[in-house]
């Protein structure tokens, strides 16, 4: 498990190491200024790494002059991004290419540090630029340095023609770009694009991952993300605040191991209450998928035209049909079989394709109203809280929510776009206010746990934006609480294990092909360690 931070944490963290460990700052600079050498020189030069030293001898002229055919453009804001870029730009040049600082404006007020780094280029004959001066033809790398986890309000002004530029020169000239941090442009703290912002190649962070490098649109902006050791003093635990948190495969090691002397009594019993007429396949990818993950034995109630073509597809379930008449004739009776049912389960999936005729209704309000074991409650199970938000008043702290947006916005009665701005927030309020986990699932999912821990989620391939997904999602979390996982565990490692399932059946299948039953069968490569 990683921590996500914000921007006034990580300034916490470089001010503790500067300030009450005396680390100078410019060596941190030193050192980030490295590792954007490091990256941004294999853009330029395949296999350069920033501190292998030119050696004397008959090759390095011949080297220096062909670089020297290489220009850099280190487009530079006034605060320490950018002395981090006029630093990146000395290295560069000192490597032998040609490198010039574009800044705003010769005026205006610059960090200490930029000053300094300033200096240092013009007396190595660096360029210093601004967007008024004759800037070189010849373009083929961009360091990206214009605000970094200093970005506070939207971009404007000569801000907004340098983030310009450089996307035009990325855009019609294909020339690569290197951010330092962060894309400028990008909140640290939610992914959202402030005005405007550079969509870079690859983005080189220091010390920790930021919250908006795991938002989208953040995420994409970035490209491919280093995180990278630049001499950071870790925070102090004692004093640290609860931050965001991503699971990482080391996470994977937390799914119980299956003991030599189990049966299947063991790996607990899973109840699938999904699959309106027609809909059977929702009832199946949930159910396969927790048998996949390791539940012991899955039972599948749904109505009774379902019955043939789940036995056939999946005859290693047990099968609980009913008449959906039943519910309207015989009430009474009906609830007392539903009670049944849900009295034999160690966990309920709730909802997967289940419609919202009257008897999905009373369904929904029976298990809700009758079951204390874990229920993961998705797609018309929320459908349905949301047309009659009465059922909200049986939320309590055994329910997992898996919404989609979509979902999550008729329940919240919230824009979708509100939504999509902070996901930290809705869900972290919707998680609040029941006392349930809330699994917001979107391209970058956010869990806000009942324990008040937040993830976003790290795994995940496009691949998955197909019907079926979200299905076979509440069948990984119904698995893993059946291995015995606490209910807020399986929550977010269900979300990061079906994303890892994703990206394997991806590259088996092809980013356009996966079908959700692909999907569920590539959870054994993660659960079973192979991925
Ligand atoms: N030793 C260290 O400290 C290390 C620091 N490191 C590097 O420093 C970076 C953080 O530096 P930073 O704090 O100086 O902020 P940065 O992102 O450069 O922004 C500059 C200034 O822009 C301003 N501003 C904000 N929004 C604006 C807008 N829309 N339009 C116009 N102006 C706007 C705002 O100033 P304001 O105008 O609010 O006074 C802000 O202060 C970090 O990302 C990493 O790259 C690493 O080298 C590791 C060691
Ligand atoms: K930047």
């Amino acid at each position: 498990m990683k921590d996500l931070l914000n921007a006034a944490e990580m300034k916490a963290v470089d001010k503790r190491s500067i300030e009450e460990y005396g680390i100078p700052s410019l060596v941190l600079m030193e050192r980030a200024a490295l590792e954007v050498v490091k990256r941004a020189g294999e853009l330029l030069e395949p296999g350069l790494s920033g501190n292998e030293a030119l050696e004397y001898g008959p090759g390095r002229e011949r080297l220096l002059k062909e670089r020297k055919r290489k220009t850099v453009w280190a487009v530079c804001g006034f605060g320490n991004n950018g002395a981090d870029g006029a630093a990146a730009a000395r290295m560069l040049t000192l490597q032998g290419f040609s490198s010039v600082i574009l800044l705003p404006s010769q005026e205006g007020k610059r960090s200490r540090e930029l000053e300094v780094q300033l200096s240092v280029a013009e007396k190595l004959g660096i360029p210093i630029l601004t967007l008024g001066d004759l800037l070189p033809e010849a373009c083929d790398l961009i360091i990206d340095a214009v605000f970094g986890i200093g970005l506070s309000r939207p971009v404007e002004g000569v801000y907004k023609e340098l983030i310009g530029l450089m996307e035009e020169k990325r855009q019609r000239e294909l020339v690569p770009v290197a951010a330092v941090d962060m894309p400028s442009g990008i909140s640290s703290d939610t992914g959202a694009v402030m005005g405007c912002a550079v969509k870079a190649d690859v983005t080189v962070t220091f010390g920790m991952r930021k919250v908006g490098q795991a938002l989208f649109p953040g995420r994409e902006y970035c490209g491919r993300l280093f995180v990278e050791d630049v001499g950071f003093v870790p925070e102090d635990p004692e004093q640290a605040g609860e931050h965001v948190h991503a699971h990482g495969p080391e996470d994977l090691m937390e799914i119980p191991r299956r003991r030599a002397d189990s049966h299947k009594g063991t790996y607990g019993k899973i109840l699938v209450i999904a699959g309106a007429k027609n809909m059977a396949g929702a009832a199946y990818f949930s159910a396969l998928a927790a048998y996949r993950t390791g539940a012991g034995l899955v039972k599948i109630m749904t109505v009774e035209e379902n019955r043939s073509v789940i036995q056939e597809r999946l005859p290693e379930a047990v099968l609980s049909s009913f008449d959906p008449q039943w519910a309207s004739e015989e009430p009474g009776e009906f609830k007392e079989y539903i009670r049944s049912q849900t009295g034999w389960a160690d966990a309920i999936v709730l909802g997967p394709g289940l419609g919202q005729e009257e008897y999905a209704r009373t369904l929904v309000e029976a298990v809700l109203s009758d079951a204390y074991v874990p229920i993961v409650m998705d797609a018309d199970a929320v459908n349905l809280a949301a047309r009659y938000p009465y059922l909200k008043g049986y939320f309590t702290e055994n329910i997992i929510l898996t919404p989609h947006v979509l979902e999550f916005s008729r329940l919240t009665e919230k824009p979708v776009e509100e939504i999509k701005e902070d996901p930290l927030a809705a869900a972290r309020e919707f998680s609040d206010q029941y006392g349930v986990t809330c699994v917001l699932k979107d391209a970058a999912t956010v869990t806000a746990r009942k324990d008040g821990k937040l993830f976003i989620n790290l795994s995940g391939s496009p691949a998955m934006a197909k019907g079926g997904s979200g299905d076979v999602l509440t069948g990984v979390i119904a698995g893993l609480l059946a291995m015995g996982m606490d209910d807020c565990e399986a929550a977010s490692l269900g979300v990061y294990v079906h994303g890892l399932a994703g990206e394997a059946a991806e590259k088996k299948y092809g980013v356009h092909s996966v079908l959700a039953g692909e999907l569920a069968g590539c959870i054994g490569e993660v659960v079973n360690g192979n991925v």
